[in-house]
């Protein structure tokens, strides 16, 4: 069989794939593309985006509950099945417009998962594909749980579809799309379990604000079962029971539906990548800071599935911008990430910069540390929001911001100032001496600092 040929072959349409795929195309490189999902991606499709117009509904509700009673009358409730027709209105146009944008791009497109048959050989849709750089954007998929009865888990697209909301619902592991799912779940009337086997959720995170979220997450109902892992899952009539062990002890819990968040590994098993000289370890193919293979010069990897850094869509975005411009150019683009933010959607949200203050104090050698309770600040007295705290790292020698970390509400967007302070070494005069709107929640960082 003859080989189709093609200067770029990507794997994976999501932010990383797509970015690779349309700037070498603009470039006048032949391109190709492989998806064996919907074109478009985990973040449009199913992660992000859909997640966050389900988010805005429960927004909603909890600003109208704490301001009920003090100016706000009325009853106010979600609406599950029509607010995942809206949520439809943004993902269903998504693969069809992905499609048509590759396609205008002048890129070919393939709907099944390659498989490699040597270092620059695919073989995909039944033709043999030669490519003088192929690149791997294939994301990350659920872990596989290995317990008994894991074919009744459902996984976090399956959330995200749900027609109509289960009274009970558990989630094994307590992570970002377990804690997310969890509060959207309950402020929509759903009774939440979260069984996770470390101490906390969260893990990565500031673990004084984690703690205050808990609190605050079981007064909307969620339970925590900590230290706990789950190990059979049995069918009942209608429900489920999950059998779940906590030290040495072994319990059991009725509920209508279970879900795997218990993490996500690198989406690799479908490509063959012993036959391409691929190597990839648990966090994703390796790759050195030009984030080509390190051992296939042929193939390079970015996104969530490069076992680069933070799986986040930003992220994905700028390395698929950075092996784009080192194909084109002929690798001269090292990936050079700053400080990256990361939300917890959440309300409140958790949102997180710069060093954890364990690894500020590894790093310098003295760090001021200021944190406190901001709930009696105005505004969250204005919202009678009910949790509000931070934690600031500075080094004291410089004063510059090395850290910071904040529980309440819109703190996803809040963070954005301090990543900006951190990129730009700024001192906590520097920020002192910047004016913020008044009021606003950027304004509270001059008295976080
Ligand atoms: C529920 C959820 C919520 C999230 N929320 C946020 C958030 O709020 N903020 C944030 O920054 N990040 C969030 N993320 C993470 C974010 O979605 C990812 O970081 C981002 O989508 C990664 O982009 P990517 O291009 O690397 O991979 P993906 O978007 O995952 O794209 C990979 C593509 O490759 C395809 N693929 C996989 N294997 C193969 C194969 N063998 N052959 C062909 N195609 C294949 C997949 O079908 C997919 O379309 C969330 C993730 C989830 C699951
Ligand atoms: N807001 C956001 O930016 C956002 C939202 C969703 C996902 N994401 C990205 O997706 C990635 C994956 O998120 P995730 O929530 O799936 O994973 P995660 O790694 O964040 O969390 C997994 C959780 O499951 C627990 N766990 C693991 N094995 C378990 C077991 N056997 N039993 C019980 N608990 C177990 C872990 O202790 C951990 O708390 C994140 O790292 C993040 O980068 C980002």
């Amino acid at each position: 069989m003859e080989a189709k040929k093609f200067n770029v072959f990507v794997i994976g349409s999501g932010i990383a794939g797509q970015t690779v795929a349309t700037s070498c195309a603009k470039a006048g490189l032949k391109v190709a593309i492989a998806d064996k999902r919907a074109f478009g991606g985990t973040c449009a499709n199913r992660g992000c985006d859909p997640k966050k117009v389900l988010l805005a509904a429960t927004e909603a509700l909890q600003q109208t509950a704490q301001l009920k009673g003090i100016g706000l009358e009325g009853k106010m409730e979600i609406n599950w099945k029509k607010l995942q027709k809206f949520k439809r209105t943004f993902t269903k146009s998504v693969p069809k417009a992905t499609e048509k944008k590759l396609l205008e791009a002048g890129i070919t497109l393939y709907h099944q998962s390659p498989k490699f048959l040597d270092r620059n050989t695919l073989s995909v849709e039944g033709k043999m594909i030669k490519a003088d750089h192929i690149v791997i954007a294939t994301g990350l998929e659920p872990v596989n749980l290995p317990i008994n009865g894991s074919k009744h888990l459902n996984t976090s697209d399956d959330f995200l579809n749900l027609k109509t909301l289960p009274e009970k619902l558990v989630f094994i592991g307590g992570g970002y799309v377990g804690m997310e799912f969890a509060h959207i779940a309950a402020r929509a009337g759903a009774k939440v379990t979260v069984i996770d086997s470390g101490d906390l959720p969260l893990k990565g995170f500031d673990q004084d604000l984690v703690e205050r979220l808990v609190a605050y997450s079981k007064t909307l109902g969620i339970e925590f079962i900590m230290n706990a892992k789950a190990s059979t899952i049995k069918k009942l009539k209608k429900n489920y029971k999950v059998y779940y062990k906590q030290g040495d002890k072994k319990h059991h819990l009725k509920t209508a539906m279970v879900f795997n968040t218990a993490g996500r590994v690198p989406a690799l098993k479908a490509l063959d990548l012993e036959k391409g000289r691929v190597d990839f370890n648990a966090n994703g193919i390796e790759v050195n800071t030009f984030l080509q293979s390190k051992s296939n010069d042929l193939v390079y990897a970015c996104g969530d599935v490069a076992d680069s850094n933070l799986p986040l869509t930003p992220l994905s975005g700028r390395e698929g911008y950075v092996v784009a411009e080192n194909i084109i150019r002929n690798r001269k683009k090292r990936i050079d990430v700053p400080v990256i933010p990361s939300a917890v959607f959440t309300l409140p949200n958790l949102a997180s910069v710069g060093y954890s203050e364990e690894e500020a104090k590894k790093r310098y050698k003295n760090v001021i540390v200021k944190s406190g309770d901001a709930s009696s600040w105005f505004n969250a007295k204005r919202w009678n929001a009910p949790v509000y705290a931070y934690k600031i790292l500075l080094n004291e020698r410089t004063g510059e911001i090395v850290g910071a970390h904040l529980l309440g509400p819109d703190a996803g967007e809040t963070i954005n100032t301090f990543a900006l302070a951190i990129n730009h070494k700024m001192t906590e005069d520097d920020l002192q001496g910047t004016i913020f709107s008044y009021p606003s929640w950027v304004y509270d960082t001059k008295s976080m600092v």
